[in-house]
């Protein structure tokens, strides 16, 4: 059968490294790091490994609130959004997912953009 995207990121290990080294683009991003400073990140980390699996028709589910729910508050903007993305890609890029992969994750989770900035 035809590999799901949840596939080629790697599957379970692929998506929990993938997972990890955000984490760590998050953390030496001045536009991302003070949104996480006080955030349960042993949660965070299987909680969002579980949106990435679902979005990418892997075998979880995710059972969270919305986008919009989740972000209230934080006041994102634009320039807040676009470190993100950009910091996924530098999350991606060190577990070698191929940048046609990487694409493809992108287009399905950024969608959601416009249920986060300015809530
Ligand atoms: C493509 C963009 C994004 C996606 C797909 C995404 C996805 C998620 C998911 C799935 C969660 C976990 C939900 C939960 O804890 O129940 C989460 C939490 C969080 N996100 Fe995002 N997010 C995105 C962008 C952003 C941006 C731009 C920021 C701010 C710079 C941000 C800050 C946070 C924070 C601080 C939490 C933790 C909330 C908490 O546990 O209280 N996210 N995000």
């Amino acid at each position: 059968k035809a590999p799901t995207l949840y596939d080629e990121l790697g599957g379970q290990p692929g998506v929990a490294a993938i997972t990890e080294n955000l984490l760590d683009a998050f953390a030496a991003d001045p536009l991302v790091a003070p949104t996480f400073a006080h955030v349960d990140i042993t949660r965070w980390k299987r909680v969002f490994a579980d949106y990435v699996c679902q979005t990418a028709d892997g075998p979880c589910r995710y059972t969270g609130d919305s986008m919009e729910e989740v972000h209230r508050g934080m006041n994102i903007n634009e320039a807040m959004f676009n470190a993100v993305v950009e910091d996924l890609i530098t999350a991606m890029n060190r577990q070698h997912v191929p940048v046609r992969v990487q694409n493809r994750l992108i287009a399905r989770l950024a969608p959601t953009r416009a249920q986060m900035l300015y809530r």
